[in-house]
């Protein structure tokens, strides 16, 4: 069945028709997302969900999303959409954090200019057949110093425009390194000392809790007398209570918002104050930006859902389609080492670690080490999967490592899963043929050459005679087909290990004969998502 995705937001319809070419089912319901009742009731239904700002996908929207597989945002921030949430229930959340960066660079320096000049106020007056000449009297932005808070991909352009225009740039970002400042032309400076000495400031970072109220209360007391503010970033950066009061006694002289702490804002503390330009979150609203964002997150979005290639993804690492069809045999493997781990182990795991060698080690790693924690997690939780995964097993303290190394042996690349808990460590390796089907080649630290399937039985035993033909009798005797029967052995420690690839689930009884032979050490009936 084509997977179904859900547009609840206003996207380009070049979204629409993406979705469609690529053979997905799509409804486009561009008002949905503003009416939470609605989309609570009919979110069930979808796979993909792609959104601007207008639909929140909060804990309870996700909760009711039983089928969601991914959550595609048509623009930058994604602080509409629960992220932990999401990760916990193994749903991707994407963005297009490129598409609409220039468009909205160029709306912060328009604000800037409209707020230096008054033009709104301006163009009002002079509409209104007033001929106010002497009231507006503006500044010039040559030659003086703007303050950029938050030089990431929008920071920077605004920067390379602001210095074309002849400012001064300084900019405050603590992931800012001396190298990238110096390549895009601006002084890193402290908070502090860009909010005493800017006659400009623009805001251009993530809401986050770092960042929430940067400019307080008491960071706007230390503003330069004078200074103009512009936020096309976030509401909830500025205390808005505070700024109008600034903007009231004069230490301000004027401010230009696009966005607001609560939006839709139909009021806020900045409105019909003087010399403050505001605009509804139109920082993305180009024709431009709007078709770049809607083509690419139905692309990403089509990509995922389609042929399992992720970009862009918030909580989990980029698989490009070339190397997902690459990788697609060794994810499964990885998933298939960590559910032999994970059904074998009944005690909580205190470390996980992942040995890649060969060409195993050469692959996309973060994406290996996801699908092998998945496949330890799916004994307590059947819909773990790479997104939800890594978040729950942080959450347990679990520790995972991971080793490379490029020995050579008898295999072109193999994984080697060990996981430690409070009485032991369990180790299982695998491979991929060049048939494209995993394999274990060794449990224990025993060789073996096992072909998986849906339905096996591991047992380990003492290497003594008898072992074979008591396995085959009790498999027959209770009308269980044996598809393949491997064994492997350490003659050291004088101990063997079976796995038995068989057509249907081994019954409670063949297990309780088995083990009232007293023969077995252990004897486990296993099942793989093949
Ligand atoms: N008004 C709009 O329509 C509109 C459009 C697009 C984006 N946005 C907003 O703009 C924001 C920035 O977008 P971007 O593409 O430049 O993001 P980005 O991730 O490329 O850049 C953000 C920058 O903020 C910096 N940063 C993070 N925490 C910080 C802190 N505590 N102090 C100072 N700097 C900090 C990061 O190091 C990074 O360089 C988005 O998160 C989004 O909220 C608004
Ligand atoms: O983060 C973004 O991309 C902007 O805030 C744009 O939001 P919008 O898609 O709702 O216009």
């Amino acid at each position: 069945m084509a997977p179904k995705v859900l547009i609840s937001d206003k996207l380009s319809d070049a979204a629409v028709q993406i979705f469609k070419d690529r053979g997905i089912d799509v409804d486009f319901q561009p008002d949905l997302g503003k009416d939470k009742d609605k989309l609570l009731e009919v979110i069930g239904q979808y796979d993909g969900l792609a959104i601007r700002s207008a639909t929140k996908a909060t804990e309870k929207i996700i909760a009711a999303a039983t089928n969601l597989k991914v959550i595609g945002r048509a623009g930058i921030g994604v602080d509409n959409v629960d992220i932990p949430a999401a990760s916990k229930k193994g749903i991707i959340v994407m963005n297009t954090p490129f598409g609409n960066s220039i468009t909205t660079a160029e709306h912060a320096i328009s604000m800037m200019m409209a707020v230096a000049r008054q033009i709104p106020e301006a163009n009002a007056s002079t509409h209104a057949g007033k001929w106010e000449k002497s009231r507006f009297m503006g500044v010039e932005l040559t030659s003086k110093t703007l303050g950029v808070i938050g030089a990431g991909n929008i920071g920077s352009i605004v920067i390379d425009r602001a210095l074309g225009l002849r400012m001064k740039v300084a900019a405050y970002d603590p992931f800012l390194s001396e190298e990238r400042a110096t390549e895009i032309g601006v002084e890193k400076v402290e908070l502090d000392e860009l909010l005493c000495r800017s006659d400009f400031i623009t805001m251009h970072v993530p809401l986050t809790d770092q960042t929430k109220n940067i400019l307080s209360k008491e960071n706007i007391a230390k503003l330069k007398k004078g200074v103009r503010i512009v936020n096309c970033a976030r509401g909830g950066l500025v205390d808005e209570e505070a700024l109008a009061e600034a903007l009231k006694s004069g230490h301000v002289a004027g401010a230009a918002f696009d966005v607001f702490a609560v939006e839709p804002a139909t009021e806020s503390p900045l409105f019909n104050l003087p010399n403050v330009v505001v605009t509804p979150h139109l920082g993305a609203a180009t024709t431009e930006a709007q078709e770049n964002v809607a083509l690419q997150v139905a692309e990403q979005m089509s990509d995922y859902l389609l042929t399992g290639a992720v970009q862009n993804a918030l909580n989990m690492p980029s698989v490009t389609a070339e190397e997902a069809k690459i990788m697609g045999p060794w994810i499964k493997l990885t998933e298939h080492l960590g559910n032999f781990i994970g059904q074998m182990t009944d005690e909580p795991i205190k470390a996980i670690n992942i040995l890649f060698d060969g060409e195993a080690s050469e692959m996309n790693l973060k994406a290996l080490t996801a699908a092998t924690i998945a496949g330890i997690m799916m004994k307590a939780n059947p819909d773990t999967n790479m997104v939800s995964a890594p978040v729950i097993a942080k959450e347990r303290g679990i520790k995972v490592s991971t080793t490379k190394q490029d020995q050579s042996g008898a295999f072109e690349g193999y994984v080697k899963v060990t996981v430690v808990t409070d009485k032991r460590e369990r180790s299982v390796a695998g491979t991929v043929f060049s048939d494209g089907k995993p394999r274990f080649i060794q449990i224990k630290g025993i060789n073996i050459d096992a072909e998986i399937g849906e339905h096996m039985l591991y047992t380990t035993n003492e290497d003594v005679p008898g072992i074979i033909g008591s396995l085959g009798m009790t498999m027959g005797a209770n009308n269980v087909n044996i598809a393949n029967f491997t064994l492997g052995r350490s003659a050291a420690k004088g101990e063997a290990i079976a796995l038995l690839y068989v057509d249907e689930p081994v019954p409670a009884a063949a297990i309780k004969a088995l083990e009232d032979t007293g023969l077995f050490q252990q004897v486990k009936p296993l099942t793989f998502n093949v």
